[in-house]
């Protein structure tokens, strides 16, 4: 079991982790999730004694990596798989690995079986491409055959054979009884992976919970609702209908409405009584990814604007008409995601269960003041927001 009680960590005056605590069991995948710079690497750098905590510890199976007795053996991770020796062969780089912790050579050629990485052993890594760079680093994880495994981001780059077979690798390593923490920002894929996650933003804990359990905190289910393309009338007068009946109605890209707060017949009712055609209306049950949307929307440190293309546009065509703007998810429209679940009445995100441990003596929380992420503003390039603002 890993375990992070108050982890703090400061890089001179940036806070990447604040007063984090967790445990990561044995016996399920434990997925972990944040947005970009949220402070995961920065976790799992300090899990595996990487970088010291300035605050607070984290231990695995009760002690600090550091103090584990023989812990290639105990502990593998794969955090960057760039970080090899790129002139070694890939058998090679894996030996070194083992010699030093006293795993016999035959282990080697096993994991590189393991991996699918027979056939270019002998040939040196930094010709490997990312996703067989991703692969060398997940044997190297392997090597000791240890009971806790860390992996950030073990899909990046591999080919869709490739996320398969890592799906299975994690689950059959739970199911083995090993504790396995896995970052990643696929959500669709850690949806089919993890039972439990951890979610921080802003390097503090947002959510401690399984993905069940997670989604239905975040979202609510709603209905799918389409009118006849045909006539977009219909549209807007059901919008109406269904808005006056009290539900929520928020257009989707492809014409269709999603609608939350009322049940399946009663939109059917309300579209038979305001004289609309339906040709869809389904029940919709919201995805990982929307509820993780929803929840991080508020601790999202780089956000996209719209391309305003600075008068660059090309003239259309004469004759050509010009397409309507559709809404894109994420731009523009904050909380587009899955709707709120009903209880919270719109609350950004669900805390875990329990109160997050205090901080740490004399700790001001740094985030305490964060303001709420602005709005999207005109400019074409990906903004990061100030530390100043903080
Ligand atoms: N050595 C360092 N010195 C200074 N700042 C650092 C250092 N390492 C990380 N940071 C900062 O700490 C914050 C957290 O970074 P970290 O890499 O842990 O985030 P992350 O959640 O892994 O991000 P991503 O999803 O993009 O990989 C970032 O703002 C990053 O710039």
């Amino acid at each position: 079991m890993i375990e992070a009680v108050g982890l703090t960590k400061r890089y001179g005056a940036k806070t990447a982790v604040y007063n984090l605590s967790f445990q990561v069991r044995p016996g399920t995948v434990t997925g972990f999730l944040g947005p970009n710079g949220s402070g995961k690497s920065t976790t799992m750098r300090m899990i595996l004694g990487l970088d010291a905590p300035s605050h607070g510890q984290v231990t695995i199976g009760g002690y600090p990596y550091r103090k584990l007795p023989n812990a290639p053996r105990q502990v593998g991770a794969l955090l960057d798989a760039k970080a090899v020796h790129g002139g070694r062969h890939a058998r090679n780089h894996l030996l070194c690995l083992a010699q030093l912790s006293g795993i016999p050579a035959r282990r080697v050629d096993e994991v590189l079986g393991v991996v699918g990485l027979q056939e270019v052993a002998r040939k040196r890594s930094k010709g490997f491409s990312l996703g067989m760079g991703q692969r060398l680093g997940i044997a190297a994880a392997l090597l000791g055959d240890p009971q806790v495994l860390l992996f950030d981001e073990p899909v990046n780059g591999l080919d869709p054979e490739g996320i398969l077979w890592v799906r299975n690798l994690m689950k059959s390593l739970a199911a083995e009884g090993r504790t396995v923490f896995v970052s990643s920002h696929l959500m669709s894929e850690m949806a089919l992976t993890a039972e439990h996650l951890i979610v921080i933003g802003r390097g503090q804990l947002l959510a401690d919970m399984s993905v069940g359990d997670f989604i239905s905190a975040n979202s609510a289910d709603f209905a799918r609702v389409r009118t006849p393309d045909t006539d977009p009338q219909q549209r807007e007068k059901l919008t109406a209908a269904l808005t006056e009946a009290g539900g929520q109605v928020l257009p989707e890209q492809d014409g269709g409405l999603r609608v939350t707060g009322l049940p399946l017949p009663r939109i059917s009712d309300l579209a038979h009584g305001a004289d609309v055609r339906l040709w869809e209306l389904s029940p919709h049950q919201a995805s990982l990814e929307e509820a993780y949307m929803r929840m991080t929307q508020g601790a999202v440190d780089y956000r996209s604007t719209t391309d305003q293309r600075a008068g660059l546009q090309q003239q259309l065509p004469p004759g050509a008409v010009p397409q309507p703007q559709l809404p894109v998810p994420g731009q523009g429209q904050h909380g587009w995601y899955a709707p709120p679940p009903p209880q919270q009445g719109g609350q950004p995100f669900a805390m875990p269960q329990g109160a997050p441990a205090a901080p740490a003596p004399g700790d001001a929380n740094p985030y305490a003041a964060a303001p709420q992420a602005p709005a999207a503003a005109p400019s074409p390039e990906m903004t990061k927001r100030s530390e100043e603002s903080r």
